[in-house]
């Protein structure tokens, strides 16, 4: 069964319901929580459903499904920080030339900004253990870069995503130990649910305004300054591999780090060509990215393409996946 990346819909909740309570939490975008995500979904098919072409507040969300139940989700925010701050620390980084002791001294600062307000974001990428290590992880990342390639006007120039940081097995992080649990006087785990209910920007909120000098920090707090939690590695990867990169920003909270591309670079969506389905038919061409549909009628799967007549030739199997026919326009990227 040829597995396939579509909008999500009311149907999916018990499938979303059973991944979110797999996650073992931590996801912001994958609550375990039914209600919160029933809201999430309508939220969704709102978004798909919005037919104007500017960056909005919309939140789309798709699922993987390989023929049964979904098995993999992800999710665009077409803009962050609309009605609330989208707060971040940015690492700066100041030097002076010290001639007395003959040497550079450099010190990084930590400062509370919101310079990733209005960027469009990726985030929610989640696959049920039984299916990863075979693609599927990255086909479901890649169809938001050719969700976004075919719905460019609504999404921003710069695209964001923030992965998790370190965690210990305990639930405490030692990022937030070192700064902000020393004013709120509460633990990560404590923090984090609070954030669930409530949003993030609340206590970010409340975080102090005077830059934060790493140097004084605690060691455990400081080694993960940007570093992801372990589990986070594969989805570091798959940013990396579309060009995204670490750009001085990271959470406020667990100190994990924010990854930045400009969203024309973004690598799928660059390479990204559109055709129309000149035959259904055994190709022998080039693996492929493969998407079709506006809004809630995307689909997206893994297929070959090559060029036939004016338009292209596409195997049956992705063919019937994405429900196409000849005439139908397609949105594809190598593989
Ligand atoms: C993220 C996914 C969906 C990825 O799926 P898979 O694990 O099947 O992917 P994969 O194909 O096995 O691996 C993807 C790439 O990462 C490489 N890879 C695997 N393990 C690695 C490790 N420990 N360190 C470095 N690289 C590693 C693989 O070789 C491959 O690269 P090559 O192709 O080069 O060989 C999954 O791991 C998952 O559900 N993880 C748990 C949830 C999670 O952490 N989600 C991310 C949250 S952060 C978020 O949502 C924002 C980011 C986003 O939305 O994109």
């Amino acid at each position: 069964m040829t597995m396939v990346v579509r909008a999500a819909g009311l149907d999916d909740l018990p499938a979303l319901d059973a991944m979110a309570r797999s996650t073992g939490g931590g996801f912001v975008n994958l609550p375990p929580d039914r209600d919160k995500l029933r809201d999430r979904l309508t939220a969704a098919i709102a978004a798909f459903g919005h037919e104007q072409g500017q960056p909005d507040d919309d939140r789309f969300l798709f699922v993987l499904e390989d023929g049964t139940a979904a098995c993999g989700t992800c999710q665009i925010f077409a803009r962050v920080g609309g009605n609330t701050p989208f707060y971040s620390y940015r690492i700066d980084r100041r030097s002076a030339w010290c001639a007395g002791l003959a040497r550079a001294i450099e010190t990084d600062e930590l400062t509370v900004c919101t310079d990733h307000h209005g960027c469009s974001e990726v985030g929610g990428l989640f696959l049920r253990a039984d299916a990863r290590a075979a693609g599927a992880g990255a086909l479901l990342a890649r169809s938001r870069y050719l969700f976004m390639a075919m719905h460019r006007a609504r999404f921003a120039a710069t695209t964001i995503a923030e992965l998790r940081g370190v965690v210990d097995a305990d639930g405490g992080a030692p990022f937030w130990d070192g700064i902000a649990g020393r004013f709120f006087g509460i633990g990560f785990a404590e923090a984090d649910a609070f954030n669930a209910a409530n949003g993030t920007h609340v206590l970010a909120d409340m975080m102090p305004r005077t830059p934060v000098l790493l140097a004084m920090l605690d060691a455990r707090a400081r080694d993960v300054v940007g570093v992801p939690h372990p589990s986070g590695r594969p989805a570091m990867r798959l940013l990396e591999k579309e060009g995204f990169r670490h750009d001085r920003h990271i959470d406020l909270f667990d100190g994990g780090p924010t990854m930045t591309a400009a969203t024309d670079r973004i690598e799928t969506l660059r390479r990204a060509r559109t055709a129309s389905v000149c035959a259904i038919a055994a190709t022998g061409g080039a693996p492929v990215v493969v998407a079709s549909g506006r809004l809630a009628a995307f689909r997206c799967c893994f297929g070959t393409v090559a060029p036939h007549g004016d338009g292209i030739a596409i195997d049956p199997a992705a063919a019937a996946a994405l429900g196409v026919a000849t005439g139908d326009i397609l949105t594809y990227s190598p593989r």
